[in-house]
């Protein structure tokens, strides 16, 4: 702990350069670099000798940080300078980006590891550099700034003292567990010493970020440094300078012996007690990590091998010494890397990470201003998430009621930000100020881009689109969210069609990440270019695809609903098929996806895609389209009307409630009671699903198996752990995968019939992706 003294001694300064930071910037450059000392001169660090002995390591990778090989091979480079440099005292650790100190370890480095023993040996490699900072005798402080994540948290755990900026790009966070990964450097030891075992595991089975007052709280760091308000010339200039300054005290300090850490915790406290009786007494340990293991499984239903693995590890350091907690997580790291779970989230990162990119390159006119058209749940959805991201927007409705209902649905979510403290009221006020609710088409002459969200209706967007032309400047871009209506016949209307795309948002619009933009011949580049910044912009990670009956994403989902209607009609029941979909790694059932997505559009997408696509929808469509019309005419809709296959309204505290009526329905239909195995069950929707994938790749709706596979995961909730419907042929094996296909389709009939793209791949036992 600090001492008094120099707590009070930091905090002054601390006010002291707050108050005084512009002048601050000006007078006083950083203390390290006025009589600096070059002590280490590399490609990703660079180190100099300040007059008082502390060493200033600056992380400085020419793009971003990451623990790559080659920062790794400069930076023993540098602890050894470190070591033997009599000037040396101590030294900061900083990185010279304003968003990041250590992004995390080089994910392709991991990726291309050959096998288990490889990828231990990179992990063993981490932590003997690791232990090397934490058994050093010249103290060394962390100064975190911006992205501390995975290994770049390791890293600091493993100094000897950290200090962050309160700012909101600094987050601390061991996010491995979303690639099916630990940490491996270390991490999964040092986490639970610093901030309690709890806490520990919180943090490595979520992967969630931490806050620095968080952090300062939870013990995981010592100190933190205010950032600098807005008002100040270059804040974030200051406030890293601010950050370098006292990170030199506290290392200048902590080599004098001035600085005292004690993490101890008094016995005799909440957090005292705690502790002992969570890591010292075998029991209560056992007892916690049971407790863990038990949620993981629930909540992973047992489909993800890294939380549960995590948890072991953390058992061996606790129970069996800190080495050996360390021989557990090498051999658990490389263990991990190689399962399919790990490849597929990989996989997902790296497809996430490509989508970032403009396929079409900057527009030539970027959007500025947004009309959206239709104040719904998806219009005032869209035009949240552009003004959040500083677009103006013109929302128009035909009727002012619907307009209130959509200005309500935007001001209570950014409100709930604000109770969250992720927005102050002050800047709530400001983005609700940016949205102009009208029911005319008044200033849409200054609108760059429209996007259309008014009833499913082609007459209408139609109609729509020829009143919004007449008053739209020449170069504006008029984009449509329609779920399934072709884009093309909604262009037939358009005066100008090189200037019309489909924007087809997911729901709830401000949580859902991803955006499928469609694109018809007649779409120009500088129109796709267009929207696909806008939606960039907004937050979404966005695939492009061809124009087609379902586009993407609604025509993979339509013969997986029609089977999962098939199935029901058989004789299994709605929650069994919920379980068994669950089990099988979608996060809700498809049964309660019906009733989210609503059971009106599913009977639209039933109709209008079993008669574009009629003998591959195969029997189930034509049922399905029966069922669901019932359904609509009883007003059973689903989530938004109460009922659907279950009872929504009744759902408090009881769990779901099965809708008896809906079950009536279904049971007119019924072929069955048949008996077969879950797998099957699952298999069947989910094959179908993938299969129909590989369709819309054969015939360029889909333009590669990245968009796919984003697509299936992010839209509509494809299991994530195996990665999309590609990756999932690609670890199941095309060979495989049609042998099972052809099996169900002389069992169920011919909609099984594998996609002739699938067949050659078995044939030529080739993949979709490459890595
Ligand atoms: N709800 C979903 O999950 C979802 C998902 C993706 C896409 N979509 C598509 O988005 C569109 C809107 O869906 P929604 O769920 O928001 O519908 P909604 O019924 O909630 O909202 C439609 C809004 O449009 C308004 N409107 C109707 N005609 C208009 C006109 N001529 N001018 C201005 N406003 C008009 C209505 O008053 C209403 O407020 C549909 O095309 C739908 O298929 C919906």
């Amino acid at each position: 702990m600090l001492s008094a003294a120099l707590t009070r001694q930091l905090l002054q300064r601390s006010a002291r350069n707050y108050a005084t930071a512009a002048a601050a910037a000006v007078a006083a450059p950083a203390a390290a670099t006025s009589a600096a000392a070059s002590l280490f001169q590399g490609t990703h660090i660079k180190a100099s000798v300040n007059a008082d002995g502390v060493a200033i390591v600056r992380l400085d990778s020419p793009k971003v940080n990451s623990l790559s090989q080659e920062l790794s091979a400069e930076f023993e480079s540098v602890l050894s300078a470190l070591e033997k440099d009599n000037r040396v005292s101590s030294a900061v650790l900083i990185s010279t980006k304003k968003d990041a100190f250590i992004v995390g370890a080089d994910i392709g480095m991991l990726s291309a590891a050959k096998d288990a023993d490889d990828l231990a040996n990179i992990s063993s490699n981490g932590q003997n550099m690791l232990n090397r900072i934490a058994k050093s005798n010249k103290p060394i402080v962390a100064a975190i700034h911006g992205s501390c994540l995975g290994g770049g948290l390791e890293v600091a755990m493993a100094c000897h003292y950290r200090i962050a900026t309160v700012h909101p790009k600094t987050a601390l966070a061991l996010p491995e567990v979303m690639l099916g990964l630990l940490p491996g450097a270390g991490g999964t030891q040092r986490l639970p010493k610093l901030v309690g075992l709890p806490d520990a595991l919180d943090m490595m089975l979520t992967g969630k970020n931490v806050r620095a007052d968080k952090a300062k709280k939870l013990g995981l760091i010592d100190a933190v440094v205010q950032s600098m308000g807005p008002g100040i010339a270059d804040p974030i200039d200051n406030t890293l300078k601010n950050l370098e300054r006292e990170a030199v005290i506290a290392a200048k300090a902590l080599a004098a012996g001035k600085l005292k850490v004690d993490r101890s915790v008094p016995l005799l406290s909440v957090k005292g007690i705690t502790k002992y009786l969570t890591e010292e007494v075998e029991y209560g340990r056992n007892f916690v990590l049971q407790k863990a293991r038990e949620t993981v499984l629930k909540k992973t239903q047992g489909n993800y091998p890294a939380p549960l693995a995590i948890i072991d590890v953390v058992r061996a350091g606790l129970a069996g010494g800190f080495t050996n907690g360390l021989q557990a997580e090498a051999k658990a790291f490389g263990k991990l890397g190689m399962t399919d779970e790990s490849k597929a989230l990989i996989g997902l990162y790296f497809g996430q990470t490509a989508l970032k990119k403009n396929r079409y390159g900057a527009p030539e006119r970027p959007t500025q201003n947004v009309a959206v058209l239709g104040a719904g749940l998806m219009g005032a959805g869209i035009a949240q998430v552009s003004i959040e991201k500083n677009y103006n927007v013109i929302l128009k409705d035909m009727k002012p009621e619907g307009l209130a209902r959509g200005q309500a649905q935007i001001y209570k979510n950014l409100d709930g930000k604000v109770k969250r403290k992720s927005l102050t009221s002050f800047e709530r006020d400001q983005l609700v100020a940016r949205v102009s609710p009208q029911l005319t088409y008044q200033n849409f002459g200054e609108v760059d881009m429209v996007i259309e969200a008014v009833f499913e209706d082609l007459a209408l967007k139609q109609r729509i689109i020829k009143d919004v032309e007449a008053v739209l400047p020449p170069h504006a871009i008029f984009a449509s969210n329609t779920s399934a209506l072709p884009i093309g016949e909604i262009a037939k209307a358009s005066s100008r069609p090189d200037k019309v795309i489909g924007m087809h948002y997911f729901s709830p619009v401000d949580k859902m990440p991803l955006l499928e933009i469609i694109t018809t011949d007649k779409t120009s580049k500088e129109t796709a270019a267009a929207a696909v910044q806008v939606g960039l912009k907004q937050g979404k990670t966005v695939i492009v695809v061809k124009d087609g009956p379902g586009f993407y994403t609604t025509r993979i989902l339509a013969p997986m609903l029609a089977e999962a209607i098939t199935t029901l009609t058989e004789g299994i029941d709605f929650f069994h098929l919920d379980k068994v979909m669950q089990k099988y790694g979608f996060p809700v059932g498809s049964v309660t996806l019906a009733d989210e997505v609503g059971i009106d559009v599913g009977y639209h997408v039933s109709h209008d895609l079993g008669a574009a696509f009629k003998h591959r929808m195969g029997p189930g469509a034509e049922r399905a389209a029966l069922v669901l019309k019932e359904m609509v005419d009883k007003n059973f809709l689903g989530r938004k009307s109460g009922k659907g296959c279950y009872i929504w309204s009744e759902r408090k505290g009881k769990g779901k409630v099965i809708n008896e009526d809906a079950v009536a329905i279904f049971r007119k239909y019924q072929t069955g009671p048949f008996t077969v195995p879950d797998e099957e069950v699952a298999f069947r929707l989910t094959g179908r699903m993938t299969n129909e994938a590989v369709y819309c790749l054969q015939e360029g709706i889909l333009s590669s198996p990245v968009d796919g596979d984003i697509g299936a995961v992010f839209g509509l909730g494809f299991p994530p752990n195996k990665g999309g419907p590609f990756r999932w042929i690609d670890s199941y094996g095309a060979k495989n995968f049609v042998n099972r296909l052809e099996q169900l389709a002389t069992k169920y009939g011919d909609h099984f019939a594998p996609a002739p793209l699938l067949i050659e791949h078995a044939k030529n036992g080739t993949k979709f992706h490459k890595n």
